[in-house]
């Protein structure tokens, strides 16, 4: 998968390109991240990006020109990008729209700043996305967000862990079972008796209990949804 990230901001992206997974999935070549700075495609000597709204009112917006110069330059060869927006009021990400977009060849995320970007950028939009309902700055934290979630369900970047984690638990949104590590005994707290049986039916059938039982106290309409989509087994349900 490439993805190509639109930014005023983009040393905001350093850190999160190199460290950790989704660091080790690009120098590994397993996915492609490019950020490009949208000042770059301006024209004028000062670089400017945004300007006053017409209409009046607060900030400043993201002109459309410096973008669609960007668009432009970038789609000129390849596979189209399936482009996203990120948006205080976008439509809300969750882990099914995360697999859905795991599975495009490439993906553009533009990142808004001030008050957002001049609306006519979103013609060339296919999804408008929130991360959220609550107010952030600007949308390169939604976009690491995003590109978080995504790129950890491409083949190969969790690695070996990937074969652990292919049950379709978290990846149906159900809330994580509770971990433990050593020591099984700390400060009068001791790890569950099952997890340290060996038992490994057993194991995975009170993690599972574990997390259907989380999901169904702090997120019952997870469930709901599941049971609609006919996506929780027999066993599952009871
Ligand atoms: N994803 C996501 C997001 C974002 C997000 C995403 C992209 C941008 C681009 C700019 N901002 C800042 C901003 C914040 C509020 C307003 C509304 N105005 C304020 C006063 C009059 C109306 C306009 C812009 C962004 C915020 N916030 N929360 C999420 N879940």
């Amino acid at each position: 998968m490439r993805i190509d990230v639109l930014t005023v901001l983009p040393g905001l992206f350093d850190c999160f390109l190199k460290e950790g997974v989704i660091g080790k999935a690009i120098s590994s070549g397993k996915v492609e991240v490019k950020v490009h700075n949208i000042r770059d495609f301006t024209t004028d000597k000062h670089r400017v990006v945004d300007d006053v709204p017409y209409g009046g009112g607060p900030g400043m917006v993201l002109k459309p020109e410096p973008i669609f110069r960007a668009y432009d330059e970038l789609t000129k060869e390849g596979e189209k990008p399936y482009v996203l927006l990120t948006e205080p009021w976008g439509e809300k990400f969750n882990q099914e729209m995360a697999v859905e977009l795991s599975k495009k060849p490439r993906l553009m995320i533009i990142c808004g700043r001030y008050e957002g970007v001049d609306e006519r950028v979103k013609s060339l939009v296919d999804r408008e996305v929130s991360i959220g309902d609550y107010v952030l700055t600007g949308g390169e934290l939604p976009a690491m967000v995003i590109m978080d979630a995504v790129l950890r369900l491409i083949p190969g970047v969790l690695g070996n862990l990937e074969s652990l984690r292919a049950d379709s638990f978290s990846d149906r949104g159900l809330l994580g079972y509770p971990n433990y590590t050593r020591p099984a005994e700390f400060r009068g707290m001791k790890v569950p008796e099952v997890l340290l049986s060996g038992h490994h039916k057993k194991i995975e059938s009170w993690r599972k209990e574990q997390s259907l039982r989380k999901t169904l106290e702090r997120r019952p309409e997870i469930i709901e949804n599941l049971k609609r989509k006919g996506l929780l087994t027999k066993e599952e349900l009871e």
